[in-house]
């Protein structure tokens, strides 16, 4: 018996029950051993295989090139007997002498099969780890638990699946745009534009021009090159029409014909442009009201509408607060590039218990300001604004009937003063507490509060 079939007859033992398969093979390439797996994986016989030539049974075998080179070759994958291994071959020495190779080897199928075990494990614990901590949905969409929020990611995906009109509804600052571009985004339509157009920030006299572009020499003042408007530049991609609401009654019988012929003509022209928009639109008014008013066309109303998401306001979803907070503090974190560790239980407390009249925008600006306030990593009550942490008859909805009861003007002294605080842009607080920008200026006027109010 020469050496390496004493070595082995001293590991028989170890070597027999290993669940990998092995074959050893003399300097020669003559089999000297397998062990019992190498049936189980192979189907070949041993007792037919030993003291054959390796290269009469497995011909591309690796084994013998590890004897020719004197070199291991590792992860090495063989068509053995129409199955696939993938075997690790290495020389064996004897005092610097080469006296045969060793080939441990398993079944392919048996690793792509774990490996697609552990994927789905994998799989399994990110939206495990995902709903344990309530969060559902992108980086930039945060869903958290909330019944109603996880509808509206349920119907955002549905929607993004179809060409569908789609109004998104909802008070200011709830993710209105959030959800537009989440659609967007995850529509076939993704790599086209997104075009964004406030219906209210542009001038009456310019949005006709602006969305529907004119030919040169249009009108007088116009620029003599003419204007691609804001829904040609949209064509193939999305057109969001935030403050849908705004929309001039005379444009909106514009848009509706956009919308039922699929074309535009441009203003001072008499082309048509063939268009290919998905519309989404947004208000945080009630179009219903406003068509019962005769503000809005009915019929573009029934256009528009036909896939409808309401986003509840943050305080009708509050027990996400958490998980709004963390998500919006480490991408604030990112934009400031200041790192904050967490934010205090009372502090979390305070925002879980306020009401929130700017929903997440407010939430995000209050933890900005948080972050900026903040000197040890933790953002604390202290470092909130003033506001969340006083004591409950300063607080609209926490007030209790006693001593301290406000009298009306000074009641709406403290909500005028508070929403300008969320809202310092006049037109955005005057909407909010539901009144008009003039008498928003004339109330703040009488109250003696400063126009300048933060
Ligand atoms: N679900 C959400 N996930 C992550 N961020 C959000 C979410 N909802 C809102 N935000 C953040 O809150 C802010 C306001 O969101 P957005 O502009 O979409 O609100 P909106 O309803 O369109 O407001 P407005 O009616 O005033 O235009 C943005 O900074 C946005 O990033």
């Amino acid at each position: 018996m020469d050496k390496l079939e004493k070595i082995v007859r001293s590991i028989d033992f170890i070597l027999k029950h290993v669940h990998e398969g092995i074959v050893i093979a003399d300097r020669e390439g003559r089999v000297i051993y397998v062990n019992e797996a190498n049936e189980r994986i192979t189907g070949l016989d041993n007792k037919k295989i030993l003291g054959q030539k390796v290269i009469d049974v497995v011909p591309t075998s690796s084994l013998i090139d590890v004897l020719k080179s004197g070199k291991e070759r590792l992860g090495v994958k063989t068509r053995v007997n129409n199955k696939y291994v993938y075997s690790n071959i290495v020389p064996i020495y004897e005092s610097g002498v080469l006296i045969g190779s060793i080939s441990v080897f398993l079944d392919l199928t048996e690793i792509q099969d774990l490996n697609q075990k552990l994927e789905s494990a994998r799989q399994q614990i990110n939206s495990l780890s995902k709903q344990l901590s309530g969060f559902i949905g992108d980086k930039d969409f945060i869903v958290g638990r909330n019944p109603k929020m996880q509808k509206v990611l349920e119907v955002a995906k549905k929607a993004a699946g179809v060409i569908s009109s789609v109004l998104i509804t909802g008070e200011s600052g709830t993710g209105k745009e959030v959800v537009a571009k989440f659609i967007h985004n995850n529509s076939p339509r993704k790599n086209g534009p997104f075009i964004e157009v406030n219906c209210s920030a542009i001038p009456e006299t310019l949005l006709e021009s602006e969305l529907f572009g004119y030919e040169p020499g249009a009108f007088t003042g116009a620029d003599p090159k003419g204007k691609t408007g804001l829904l040609e530049k949209a064509n193939g991609g999305t057109i969001f029409l935030d403050e849908i609401g705004d929309m001039p009654f005379s444009i909106q019988a514009k848009l509706l014909r956009m919308l039922q012929d699929s074309e535009i003509r441009k203003l001072g022209g008499g082309r048509k442009i063939k268009l290919d928009i998905r519309v989404i639109s947004a208000t945080n008014r009630s179009l219903e009201a406003m068509v019962e008013s005769g503000e809005f066309r009915e019929d573009l109303y029934y256009r528009l509408n036909v896939i409808h998401i309401e986003l509840p306001p943050l305080r009708e979803r509050s027990e996400d607060i958490p998980v709004y907070a963390k998500l919006l503090m480490d991408k604030i974190g990112q934009r400031l590039n200041k790192k904050i560790q967490d934010i205090s239980p009372a502090a979390l407390r305070c925002l879980i218990n306020y009401h929130f009249p700017g929903n997440i925008r407010e939430l995000e600006n209050i933890l900005e300001k948080g972050f900026v306030m903040d000197e040890d990593g933790i953002i604390g009550v202290d470092d909130l604004p003033e506001f969340l942490s006083l004591k409950p008859e300063h607080n609209i909805l926490k007030w209790n009937f006693d001593e301290n009861w406000p009298t009306l003007q000074e009641a709406e002294k403290a909500i005028i003063e508070r929403t300008l605080k969320a809202f310092p842009n006049k037109t955005k607080a005057a909407k909010v507490l539901g009144i008009s920008r003039a008498t928003l200026y004339r109330k703040m006027e009488e109250m003696g509060l400063d126009k300048d109010i933060v």
